[in-house]
C-alpha cells in the first residue's frame, strides 16, 4: 500500500507545481518558482518528494506498470506543451465566434456538418496564427511572468517543432475551409494568419495601436463564419464584426492595465505604459462599450435576430460599460479586472443570445437545401410530368438572370434537374438564381424552397393535364 500513496504523493506535488505555473499572475518579475508561492524551497522539497516516490516506486513497483505512467506522463505533457503553443483556449474562442456567424449567416436551416468543418478549419489557422506569434515573440514572452511557462521560452519545444506545427495547424486549416466551405471564408482565413503573424505581432513592439489591429483580427472570424454559411458578405455580418472589434478593446486594455509592468517587460508597447493616469485607456474602453449598446437594436433591424436581442444585448453592454465607468472612476488593477472579467462574461452571453434568437438570413439558401429539395421535387415531377418536358417559365427565369445556361435535353427529369443545378452552383446569390424576386441593383430575396414549391405544383398540374406544355410553361 506504501507505494502507491508514495507515487500519488509525488504525483500530487508535480500535478500542484504544473498546474500553478500556467497561472502566473503578470505583477511579478521573474519567471521562477519563487512567483509561485511556492519558493525554491518549496520547488526542491517537490522535486525531493517526486524523486523519492519514484525511487520508493523503483524498489517496490512492477517495472511495465511504472513505463507506462511514465509514458502517459510524457503523452500527457507532449500534448500539453502544443495546446500552450496554439493558445488552445483563445484558438476555440476565436472558433466559437466563426460558428455563431455561420448560424447567424444561415438560411432556414442551419448545416451542421458545415458548421463543424469551419470551426475546425478556423481552429487550424487560428492555432498556426498563435503559433507563428509565439515563435516571433519567445525572447519578449521570456521576460513576461504571463508567458514565461510558454513552451518555447521555456525551452520544451524547439522552433523547429513549432513551426512544423504552424505549418501544420495552417495547411490543414486552410485546405479544410477550401475543401468545404469557399474561397471567401478560405481567403479570409488566410489573410488574418498574415494579419495576425505578420503585421500585429510586430506592431506589438512599435506602436500602442497594435491594440486596435488586434481588435481587427479578432473581428475577421466572425466574418468567415458567416461568409461560409451565406456565400458572401451581408451587412449583418459587418455588424457581428464590429461587435468582436469593440468587445476586445475594454477585454484587452484591461489586462494591459492590469500586466502594464509585465507587458513593459517584455518590450511590448500598450497605451498604459503611456497613459499613467488611466484616463486615455478608460475613455477607450468606456467609448467601445458605448458602441455595443444599439448593437442588438442593429441586429433586430436586419433581421438578423428578432428584436429580444435587442434588449439582451443592451444590457450585456450595459453591465460591461458599468465596469468601464467604474474603472474609468478609478483606475487600479482591481477595477480593471472587473472590467476583465465582466468583458469575458459578455462575449459568451452575447452568443448564446444570438443564438437562441437568430432569424434565417433570407439571402442565404445553401446549395445542400436547394440540392435536397430539388431531389425531392425533381423526384415527384418526375412521377407526374408528360415527357419530353419543354423549358418553361421557370427556366426561361433562369436563364435570365444566368444566360449562359444551357437546357440538359437528357431524360430523365431527375437528371435534367440536377444538370440545371450543376450549372447554377457559379451562381453567387442562390435565391437570386431562382429567380423569386429580384430587383433593379440585381438584390435577391425570395428563397429556393419558394421556387421548388413552384415547380412541384407546375409538375403536379403538368401530371393533372398530360401532354399540356402550357401547363409545364406556366403560361
Ligand atoms: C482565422 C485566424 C487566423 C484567426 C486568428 C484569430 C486570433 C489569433 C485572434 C486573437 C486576437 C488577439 C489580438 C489576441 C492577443 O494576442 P497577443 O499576442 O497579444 O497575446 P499574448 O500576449 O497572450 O501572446
Amino acid at each position: 500500500m506504501a507505494q502507491p500513496q508514495a507515487l500519488q504523493a509525488g504525483h500530487q506535488l508535480l500535478t500542484q507545481l504544473g498546474r500553478q505555473l500556467p497561472g502566473l499572475k503578470c505583477s511579478s518579475s521573474t519567471c521562477q518558482a519563487g512567483t509561485l508561492g511556492l519558493g525554491t524551497s518549496g520547488l526542491r522539497l517537490a522535486a525531493a518528494a517526486a524523486a523519492s516516490a519514484s525511487s520508493r516506486a523503483l524498489t517496490t513497483g512492477t517495472s511495465s506498470g511504472r513505463q507506462n505512467r511514465s509514458a502517459i506522463r510524457r503523452l500527457k505533457a507532449f500534448l500539453r506543451d502544443y495546446k500552450q503553443l496554439s493558445k488552445f483556449r483563445l484558438s476555440s474562442l476565436v472558433a466559437l465566434t466563426a460558428s455563431a456567424g455561420f448560424a447567424a449567416g444561415s438560411g432556414d436551416s442551419i448545416d451542421y456538418a458545415k458548421l463543424a468543418w469551419t470551426s475546425l478549419g478556423t481552429l487550424g489557422a487560428a492555432a498556426a496564427a498563435n503559433t507563428l506569434n509565439q515563435l516571433y515573440e519567445v525572447a519578449n514572452d521570456a521576460r513576461m511572468a504571463r508567458t514565461c511557462n510558454r513552451p518555447l521560452p521555456a525551452g520544451r519545444l524547439g522552433s523547429r517543432q513549432a513551426l512544423l506545427f504552424a505549418a501544420l495547424c495552417g495547411v490543414g486549416g486552410l485546405w479544410t475551409l477550401a475543401e468545404h466551405t469557399n474561397p471567401l471564408t478560405t481567403g479570409l482565413g488566410a489573410a488574418n494568419i498574415v494579419l495576425y503573424a505578420g503585421i500585429y505581432t510586430p506592431l506589438k513592439q512599435l506602436s500602442i495601436y497594435n491594440t486596435w489591429v488586434g481588435a481587427v483580427v479578432g473581428a475577421i472570424p466572425p466574418l468567415m463564419g458567416w461568409a461560409a454559411a451565406a456565400g458572401e458578405l451581408e451587412p449583418g455580418a459587418w455588424l457581428l464584426a464590429a461587435a468582436l472589434f469593440s468587445w476586445q478593446l475594454p477585454h484587452f486594455l484591461a489586462l494591459a492595465w492590469m500586466c502594464q509592468d509585465d507587458y513593459a517587460r517584455g518590450g511590448f508597447r500598450m497605451l498604459p505604459k503611456f497613459d499613467p493616469t488611466g484616463r486615455r485607456t478608460a475613455a477607450v474602453a468606456l467609448r467601445h462599450c458605448a458602441f455595443l449598446l444599439p448593437l442588438g437594436a442593429a441586429a433586430a433591424a436586419l433581421h438578423v435576430t428578432s428584436p429580444w436581442f435587442a434588449g439582451e444585448a443592451a444590457l450585456l453592454a450595459g453591465a460591461m460599460g458599468a465596469g468601464a465607468i467604474a474603472f474609468r472612476a478609478n483606475p487600479t488593477a482591481a477595477s480593471a479586472r472587473k472590467l476583465f472579467r465582466g468583458s469575458l462574461l459578455y462575449l459568451p452571453l452575447l452568443l448564446a443570445a444570438l443564438a437562441v434568437h437568430r432569424q434565417p438570413n433570407r439571402h442565404a439558401v445553401t446549395w445542400q437545401d436547394v440540392r435536397r429539395e430539388a431531389g425531392a421535387a425533381a423526384a415527384g415531377a418526375a412521377a407526374l410530368l408528360p415527357e419530353p418536358l419543354q423549358p418553361g417559365r421557370l427556366w426561361q427565369q433562369l436563364q435570365q438572370m444566368q444566360p449562359g445556361l444551357h437546357w440538359p435535353q437528357l431524360r430523365p427529369v431527375e437528371q435534367r434537374y440536377g444538370l440545371v443545378l450543376e450549372q447554377l452552383q457559379g451562381i453567387k446569390c442562390p435565391s437570386r438564381a431562382y429567380g423569386d424576386s429580384v430587383d433593379e441593383q440585381g438584390s435577391c430575396s425570395g428563397s429556393g424552397a419558394e421556387l421548388l414549391a413552384e415547380a412541384a405544383a407546375v409538375a403536379a398540374a403538368a401530371g393533372e393535364e398530360p401532354g399540356d406544355d402550357a401547363a409545364d410553361a406556366g403560361q
